[in-house]
């Protein structure tokens, strides 16, 4: 099945502080939409509001076709979501925290058997390194059966192997999902994403190549 998720016009302030002025776009699945833009230019803001943890000052989004709002985003089950702060809790080891998240045990040997996954399962999450932390927990956010999927700069802190095994990752997930990428790691992005959009002053451009990247100020 083809799921449709939009955002249309979305604003968001802080205070007097316009931070979105009005953003727009369309994530099907099969799409990986790449999402570029400056420090502070609103990339996670988007993100938290497009997972409803963040109230927009004004937006509208619809999955398939029909307006929903942005409380329902969460309990319906629409989109997984890898923020930037850990969420694991440290005490447990990974093979005890996996269950946690995915009471099949189909669910749970899919994670089990991923790449470089045993070499850490006895270990306590609190003892893990930086990038084994971000991907254990993208592995976990992105095994979700949500049709969307939204990770913020899953490749930040991750060796050249484990950054492969995610684009790979990634690649087999779009069959099933629409997933949206955030990082700065921009070639790592543009290597996975099939469409891009560039977050400046506000406002949204599809962006198409690195040339556009730097037309729109983002590199030099
Ligand atoms: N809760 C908040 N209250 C006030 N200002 C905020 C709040 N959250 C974010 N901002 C501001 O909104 C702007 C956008 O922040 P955001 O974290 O979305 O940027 P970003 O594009 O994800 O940046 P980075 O690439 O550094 O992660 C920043 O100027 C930030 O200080």
């Amino acid at each position: 099945m083809i799921n449709e998720l939009q955002l249309i016009s979305a604003q968001k302030s802080f205070g007097s502080k316009e931070v979105l002025k009005d953003v727009s776009f369309t994530l099907k699945t099969g799409d990986i939409l790449g999402l570029f833009g400056a420090n502070g230019s609103g990339k996670s803001t988007l993100l938290k509001i497009l997972f409803g943890t963040l109230k927009a000052t004004k937006a509208t989004l619809t999955i398939n076709g029909s307006p929903i709002s942005q409380k329902k985003i969460i309990p319906e089950q629409y989109i997984g979501y890898l923020p930037q702060e850990s969420f694991l809790p440290k005490h447990l080891k990974v093979r005890d925290v996996i269950p946690l998240f995915y009471s099949d045990g189909d669910d749970q040997d899919a994670i089990f058997r991923a790449p470089f996954i045993e070499k850490i399962a006895s270990k306590k999450a609190g003892v893990l390194s930086m990038g084994e932390i971000r991907y254990l927990e993208l592995l976990l956010v992105a095994n979700l059966n949500h049709p969307f999927l939204m990770l913020d700069e899953p490749f930040s802190m991750i060796e050249p192997l484990y950054k492969e095994k995610i684009k790979e990752f990634l690649f087999s997930l779009k069959a099933k999902k629409g997933i949206i990428l955030t990082d700065h790691y921009y070639t790592d992005l543009l290597d996975v994403t099939t469409s891009n959009v560039v977050l400046s002053n506000g406002f949204s451009s599809v962006v198409y190549s690195v040339e556009d990247l730097r037309l729109q100020g983002y590199i030099t």
